[in-house]
């Protein structure tokens, strides 16, 4: 029998959406935080096979999503094309930066990436082993915008204001930024499918800020190209893209892109995306994380409005965004309880 993830991404309408979290191997569980002071720090969790594999099981011994996804991070490609990368504890992520053709120039390309990222794909390989034979496995990238706004801040950004700066001043060194990551993204990907990911997404974290022309030109085009490029070496291989925060722009996406399927933000309605997405393929989300900490009959309410609307075309619940470390792990099972029918 088919894995219910895989049959929602062929387009298939099920009695009962299948189920996994953004961010479901993290702090709000305390087996995560065990595991990662055992590694020591993130970075080192990230690049440690066994442990990788150990926190990406967490969450499906604890709870038993329909998928797990990848441990890893968006910023681990940057690192691999030869920038410096470490995390800021309660901060976040810290890279050298790209500001000049020289920044630019010091970057590798093609296969070099792999020296880095091979640890990543022996998690993959070991997960493969090891996840129930029901649980599809989900390989990740970052999309090139989103991973760029790093490269050019150095930083987590609020308004993306660098990377729309360095657009508007050297749109040619931009440009060959997005370029460089749509190509290496389409190399890492690969290696992580040859290794066992059964289906990718590409993050598009940022993709709100992308305004007129430029979401097409950095968001949608990349998507496309990466999407193409991966289905012609891997037809059957589903991908899910998520341009966060797209609002009017989700419509079509699928289209446009080639996806599979379209990941929702909390910041549009299921009613809206029931009416304007879905009928474009499968769609993901979109339960707002906050309620994963304040929990309760709003939370079931929600989680049961959300399955209602989606439940006339292929749907896979998820959370609009990632789960955040204040989350109580009960309220997890208590959506995941209402999506089942069980409360
Ligand atoms: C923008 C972005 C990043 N990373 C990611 C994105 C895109 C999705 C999104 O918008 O959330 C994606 C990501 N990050 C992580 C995963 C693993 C898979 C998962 O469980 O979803 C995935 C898919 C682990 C992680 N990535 C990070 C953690 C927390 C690290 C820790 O244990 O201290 C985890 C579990 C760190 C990280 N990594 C990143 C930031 C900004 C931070 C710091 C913020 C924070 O601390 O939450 C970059």
């Amino acid at each position: 029998m088919t894995k219910t993830i895989l049959r929602a991404l062929a387009g298939e309408t099920l009695p009962t959406p299948p189920i996994w979290m953004m961010r479901q191997a993290g702090r709000y569980l305390p087996e995560y935080k065990a595991t990662r002071a055992q590694a020591g720090d993130f970075l080192s969790l990230c690049y440690n096979p066994e442990l990788a594999a150990e926190v990406t099981l967490q969450p499906i011994r604890r709870y038993g999503f329909d998928a797990a996804i990848l441990f890893a991070d968006i910023l681990l490609l940057p690192q691999a094309l030869g920038m410096d990368l470490w995390f800021v504890t309660g901060e976040g992520p810290r890279l050298s930066t790209i500001q000049s053709d020289a920044d630019f120039d010091k970057l590798g390309r093609g296969e070099m990436i792999h020296d880095t990222l091979n640890p990543i794909y022996e998690t993959v390989r070991l997960l493969r082993k090891q996840l129930p034979e029901e649980t599809t496995l989900i390989g990740f990238a970052g999309a090139p915008w989103t991973v760029a706004t790093y490269m050019i801040a150095g930083q987590g950004t609020k308004d993306q204001g660098p990377a729309h700066a360095l657009k508007a001043e050297n749109r040619e060194l931009f440009e060959k930024v997005i370029d460089r990551l749509t190509e290496s993204t389409i190399d890492y990907l690969t290696e992580q499918v040859k290794a066992g990911a059964e289906v990718v997404k590409f993050f598009d974290s940022w993709a709100g800020s992308l305004q007129g022309d430029d979401f097409d030109r950095y968001a949608k085009e990349p998507a496309r190209i990466i999407t193409g490029e991966l289905k012609s070496r891997f037809p059957d291989l589903p991908v899910i893209a998520f341009p966060r925060q797209a609002g009017d722009k989700y419509i079509g996406f699928h289209k446009a892109t080639g996806a599979d399927c379209v990941a929702l933000d909390d910041s549009v309605t299921a009613e809206w995306g029931a009416e304007h997405v879905q009928p474009g393929g499968c769609v993901q989300g979109n339960l707002a994380s906050s309620h994963m900490v304040t929990g309760g009959q709003t939370l079931v309410d929600e989680t049961k409005r959300i399955v209602k609307a989606f439940s006339k075309g292929p749907h896979i619940f998820n959370l609009g965004h990632g789960i955040t470390p204040d989350a109580d792990p009960e309220n997890v099972q208590l959506m995941i309880d209402a999506v089942r029918g069980k409360v």
